[in-house]
């Protein structure tokens, strides 16, 4: 469960800004994000809301990430390596260890399940290769 004493609103602004930033000037995740994204502003709202549901337990985020993500072509094991690799840099700079902790392990788990989610919904449901975050 997340929990308001975990970090501030504006420690989850900060984590969601530099992210994307950092995302978007990755030259193989950026251009994906690039291609679906049209209103960046909405987007970073709603990432916000989501961590901070995460983190804070807020419970703002309504949104269905599942379907989004598995109506990407574009993913796979590398790509949320990468995507989980970016997410730990940020966490680790913004010098809240409580936050970098629990942070890790909830996009982990998450990553793991849209992975999980994405290869169900396709393939006739055989899943070909777990994503294994343990060596990260
Ligand atoms: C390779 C890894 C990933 C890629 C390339 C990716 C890409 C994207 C893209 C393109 C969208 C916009 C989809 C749309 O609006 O149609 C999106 C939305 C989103 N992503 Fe990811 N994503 C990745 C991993 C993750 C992970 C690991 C998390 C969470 C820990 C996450 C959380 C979200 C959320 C909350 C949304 C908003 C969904 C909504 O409510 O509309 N993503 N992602």
């Amino acid at each position: 469960m997340g929990s308001p004493d975990l970090c501030t609103e504006e420690e989850i602004r900060e984590l969601v800004t530099r992210f994307y930033a950092r995302v978007r000037a990755d030259a193989d995740l950026g251009p994906i994000f690039e291609r679906h994204v049209s209103d960046w502003d909405a987007h970073h709202a709603q990432l916000i809301d989501f961590w901070s549901s995460v983190l804070r337990g807020t419970a703002r985020y309504r949104g269905t990430p599942m379907p989004k993500h598995a109506a990407l072509d574009e993913l796979s094991p590398a790509r949320f390596h990468r995507w989980l690799a970016l997410f730990a840099e940020t966490t680790a700079e913004l010098g809240n260890t409580g936050l970098r902790e629990r942070a890790t392990e909830m996009a982990q788990r998450i990553a793991q399940s849209l992975w999980h989610g994405h290869q169900m919904s396709r393939e006739r449901g055989r899943i070909s290769e777990p994503l294994a975050v343990r060596d990260l």
